[in-house]
């Protein structure tokens, strides 16, 4: 499927971050069909939550698996081969080369896509600094994407401000998933490289990852359909 042809309800990805899998299987429930993707990560992943990848992808939703995986390549193949049998469609590896190029040879010829995340939402350019890092946010964001592109990674996780760049860099044969987004007046929380769901789709994403707006709503299913609804208008 190209990215033109993913239906604007695909595009929501609702992040799991619940206590348990019984909290996680409510709100799926009470999402009911509006949400077809679902992304389960450490929270829900820690606390018993991988067996519902495949009840889930059993259910006919997709499932993105957000491990950010990261250690010495042999191991991180190991994992990923583990990982092409529980049935999710997405997992993220952190985008240092041994990681990607340790994923991408677990993945093998199978179904599971390996998504690099390229720098974290939360991160500014003062938060790179802090950690070590020379570059600045766009520029560890490209380059790290063209580091994935050459490793044959499947997707790249980057905020919605660094699609447009990274659309010029990848074309369309990489998948763009932009977490940060925020519903216009919902609170940012930790997150610091934010775009309203209308403008990331605009700016390119394939993808839209939102957790605590839709989460913790009271109507979560209100939420999740008027996100679809902005991107559905967005992409006109
Ligand atoms: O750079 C990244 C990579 C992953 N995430 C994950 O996405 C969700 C976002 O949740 P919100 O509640 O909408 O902030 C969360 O699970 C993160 O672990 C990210 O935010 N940024």
């Amino acid at each position: 499927m190209t990215p033109a042809e993913i239906a604007p309800k695909d595009r929501l990805i609702v992040a799991l971050d619940l206590p348990s899998v019984d909290a996680a299987e409510a709100m799926v429930n009470r999402l009911g069909d509006s949400v077809t993707f679902y992304k389960i990560g450490y929270r829900l992943a820690y606390a018993g939550g991988l067996p519902l990848v495949g009840k889930l992808a059993d259910q006919g939703k997709k499932v993105f698996l957000d491990l950010k995986l990261h250690d010495i390549g042999n191991t991180v193949a190991q994992g990923v081969d583990s990982i092409t049998r529980l049935g999710a469609t997405f997992l993220t590896v952190h985008a240092y080369p041994q990681t990607m190029k340790g994923a991408v040879e677990g993945r093998g010829s199978s179904n599971l896509k390996i998504l690099a995340v390229t720098v974290l939402t939360s991160y500014n350019e003062d938060d790179l600094h802090a950690a070590g890092f020379r570059l600045g946010v766009s520029e560890l964001v490209e380059a790290r994407a063209q580091q994935a592109q050459v490793l044959g990674i499947d997707g790249l996780v980057s905020s919605p401000e660094e699609v447009g760049a990274l659309r010029k860099i990848v074309g369309h044969q990489m998948s763009l998933v932009t977490p940060g987004i925020r519903p216009a007046g919902a609170a940012s929380g930790d997150q610091k490289r934010i775009m309203t769901p209308g403008r990331a789709i605009a700016a390119g994403a394939d993808y839209l990852v939102v957790g605590r707006p839709v989460v913790e709503a009271t109507d979560s299913r209100a939420i999740a359909e008027a996100i679809q609804a902005e991107i559905a208008q967005a992409l006109g």
